[in-house]
């Protein structure tokens, strides 16, 4: 039995992505896709908190400020930490197709210690789309959006349907969220794909 094609490389047919004719414009914040999100939510109190903006073409930015309590060693962020920031800059350019995605595969590389205290500029954009998967690749840089490479990575996402979300997330979180009005808004803002 063959399992999943794991390459990150686009296959020869796959297409430019195309930036959906909603998106926000550059520079303005997409929003969060879930208030209790570890990366984006705003009622998560352990979370990242990251505010991610959408970029030119398909593309998207956030600043993280790492804090003490993402050290893995002292005064160092946890890798796990730096790959949750880039996994949420990379889960946010649904944002920019309209198409709920989620994460496949993601490849991390840790290039330089990035102390407490540092702003992390994330980028990350959409390279290639194939059916429903979607090739992007995303970047951490220490201080600015010009500063030395930090981390990168370069991910698949896959598209899904809601019921991704409704048929397998825990009932009690499921029922609270399709309860909320602000959340179904953004589950319909994802299903308008014309
Ligand atoms: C009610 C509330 C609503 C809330 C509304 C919120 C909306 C906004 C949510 C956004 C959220 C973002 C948040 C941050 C990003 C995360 O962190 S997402 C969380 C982490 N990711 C996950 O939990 C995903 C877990 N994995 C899965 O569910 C399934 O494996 C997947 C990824 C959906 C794929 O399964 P599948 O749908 O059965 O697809 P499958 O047919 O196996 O594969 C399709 C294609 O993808 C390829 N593929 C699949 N997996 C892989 C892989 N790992 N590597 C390489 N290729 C792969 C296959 O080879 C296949 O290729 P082709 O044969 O078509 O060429």
């Amino acid at each position: 039995m063959r399992g999943p094609t794991t390459s990150l490389t686009p296959p020869a047919d796959a297409v430019a992505p195309a930036r959906h004719s909603g998106a926000p414009a550059p520079g303005e914040p997409l929003g969060s896709h879930y208030d209790h999100c570890f990366g984006c939510g705003g009622k998560q109190p352990h979370g990242l908190h990251l505010e991610i903006r959408a970029g030119e073409g398909v593309s998207a930015t956030a600043v993280l400020t790492v804090r003490e309590e993402h050290q893995g060693a002292p005064g160092l962020a946890h890798g796990g930490v730096l790959a949750a920031a880039l996994d949420e800059t990379l889960g946010a350019l649904g944002w920019m197709l309209r198409t709920i995605a989620v994460t496949g595969r993601l490849e991390t590389d840790f290039v330089r210690p990035v102390p407490v205290g540092t702003e992390l500029h994330l980028r990350a954009e959409v390279t290639a789309v194939h059916g429903r998967k979607i090739y992007a690749t995303a970047a951490g840089r220490a201080g600015g959006p010009e500063g030395p490479l930090a981390v990168r990575a370069a991910a698949l996402f896959v598209a899904v349907e809601v019921e991704h979300f409704t048929e397998n997330g825990r009932d009690e979180e499921i029922r609270a969220a399709m309860a909320d009005p602000d959340q179904v808004r953004v589950v319909r803002a994802f299903e308008v794909n014309p």
